[in-house]
């Protein structure tokens, strides 16, 4: 795997405290290579800090899941980046230069160090295998030294983890309701144990009831396994409660990244202000539901 020797940096930025980093991304700008080219990511630059959660806000088309699939590597033609770096900084003390893995490092780093929940598990996850297969072959390829019982153990704690009984293994993806597959796909995402999560949008297409429930299980497990999560929403109120900071793109830009509490008491940027008087709901008290675990009847 491709090391660089740059010591391990600091987050200055948004949170003014001096944190180890698991991610830095500086000047990351992203090419749409169209007969008209789109810069959809214009010189990103962001730090994640290890068990953080940044929010990524902004409207449709701002460049949220361009930025994401760029981090992960994920891009495809005609995306292409044209400048800036990522830095992976492994809790071994090694930072990686994830633009400069090939191959086999690239395969070896996703999903290992870093892992992708997609908007859609029915997309994700192969339709005509068993939720056990799926996690048996990640693991049989990711953890060639691991016995069968082990990866039978294994695939059975990640799904208890995201409250999946495991008798549900047997199941294909259609089998299962959407709340469901998405649980599994957040069981795949966690199966190796990875430092860092992108989360496009993942319980988007789920009704409310499930999508609180789900983001309650990530904070949790967040908590207790301490990986950082880049979550992408359209849905601000939902990143104010989740995320420890935010970041505010419009037009390919993050114009404006800060601590949540921040965003919502003094934001800075106008188009920042303008999000947040887009959300009705805000103008009430900030709710502390996800956090906190309290139910909402409770709270008031
Ligand atoms: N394959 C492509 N070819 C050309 N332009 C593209 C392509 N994919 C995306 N874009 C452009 O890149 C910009 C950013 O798109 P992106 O999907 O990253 O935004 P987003 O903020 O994630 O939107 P959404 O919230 O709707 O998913 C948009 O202007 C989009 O039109």
């Amino acid at each position: 795997m491709t090391t660089l020797t740059t010591p391990p940096v600091s987050d200055t930025r948004g949170g003014g405290s001096r944190r180890p980093a698991v991610l830095t991304v500086e000047n990351l700008s992203v090419v749409y290579e169209v007969e008209r080219p789109v810069t959809a990511v214009k010189n990103a630059s962001l730090t994640l800090a290890p068990g953080e959660i940044l929010g990524l806000a902004g409207e449709s088309g701002c460049g949220k899941t361009t930025l994401a699939y760029a981090i992960n590597r994920l891009h495809r033609p005609p995306a292409r980046i044209a400048e800036g770096s990522i830095t992976f900084h492994d809790r071994s003390g090694d930072d990686i230069d994830v633009l400069a893995l090939e191959n086999d490092e690239l395969r070896r780093f996703r999903w290992d160090k870093l892992s992708m929940v997609f908007q859609g598990a029915m997309n994700a996850l192969n339709p005509v295998t068993t939720v056990k297969a799926q996690l048996d072959d990640t693991l049989r390829t990711h953890r060639p030294g691991m016995s069968r019982a082990e990866r039978r153990q294994r695939s059975e704690d990640v799904l208890r983890r995201v409250g999946v009984d495991p008798a549900r293994m047997r199941s294909y993806p259609h089998e299962l309701s959407g709340g469901m597959r998405q649980r599994v796909m957040i069981a795949m995402a966690m199966l190796l144990e990875p430092q860092l999560m992108v989360m496009d949008e993942p319980t988007t297409a789920l009704d409310v009831v499930v999508q609180r429930d789900i983001l309650r299980e990530i904070v949790r497990l967040k908590d207790e396994l301490s990986f950082a999560v880049i979550f992408i929403t359209h849905d601000l109120p939902l990143l104010l409660e989740i995320s420890d900071r935010i970041a505010v793109m419009l037009a390919g830009e993050i114009v404006e990244l800060a601590p949540s509490d921040q965003i919502y008491r003094a934001p800075t940027h106008d188009y920042t202000k303008k999000l947040l008087g887009s959300f009705p709901s805000l103008s009430g008290a900030r709710g502390a539901f996800i956090r906190s675990g309290v139910d909402e009847e409770e709270a008031r």
